[in-house]
């Protein structure tokens, strides 16, 4: 690996929908990312996942979603428009389907979460190397039974969503992280009784 591709790897954050502006990335660079997300990781080559891009007018219809979503779940016409607004802000949004597997003979369904998990990974970190900014969101919005058959065939799972776009500046809390040495020790077997 060359130092500017580990240098990414150590230097990626998510940036929220707030601070994310136009431009958002063309289809060229969706495409780099979609295929940075294939090189994750994957079991058997299931490819236990898809992604749906949100973007240009799409993005009126999804906010409608969620702002009838946030006024059924009784938040008023002001919450119900700042769930609208969150899907009209970020110039790009994807959405993260899971298709798992339940019944694979050899590759269980927590394998398959791990490649949904390292191909998201990968996305955002390809979203990074090409100079945008980007989060994974999800919330209580992707379990309401209107949203989720918008996005999913039956048995798939609504994920979430990746926000995309320009970052207009670097969040000012990054999330903490443990160091290296918390989540990477030497493994010893056990004492024998
Ligand atoms: C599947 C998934 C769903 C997530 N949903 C949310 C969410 O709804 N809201 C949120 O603030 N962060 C959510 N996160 C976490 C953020 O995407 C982000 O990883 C976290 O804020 C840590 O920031 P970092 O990526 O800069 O380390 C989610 C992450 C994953 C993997």
């Amino acid at each position: 690996m060359t130092d500017s591709a580990l240098d990414t790897l150590l230097t990626r954050y998510s940036v929220g929908p707030k601070h994310l502006v136009e431009p958002g990335p063309d289809d060229a660079q969706l495409a780099l990312m979609a295929q940075a997300a294939l090189r994750a990781p994957d079991h058997a080559e299931l490819v236990p996942y898809r992604f749906k891009l949100v973007r240009g007018a799409a993005k009126q219809a999804m906010a409608d979603l969620f702002a009838d979503a946030a006024r059924e779940a009784g938040k008023g016409e002001d919450g119900a428009a700042l769930d609208a607004e969150r899907a009209l802000r970020p110039p790009v949004t994807v959405a993260v389907i899971a298709r798992i597997d339940l019944g694979h003979p050899q590759v269980p369904a927590h394998e398959q979460w791990a490649a949904l998990g390292g191909a998201v990974a990968n996305f955002l970190t390809a979203a990074h190397a090409l100079g945008f900014g980007g989060k994974m969101l999800s919330g209580a919005k992707v379990r309401h039974p209107a949203i989720a058959a918008a996005f999913c065939a039956p048995g798939e799972t609504l994920v979430g969503w990746i926000a995309l776009g320009t970052p207009a500046r670097k969040p000012s809390g990054l999330a903490r992280k443990p160091s290296a040495t918390d989540v990477m020790q030497d493994w010893h077997p056990p004492c024998k009784p």
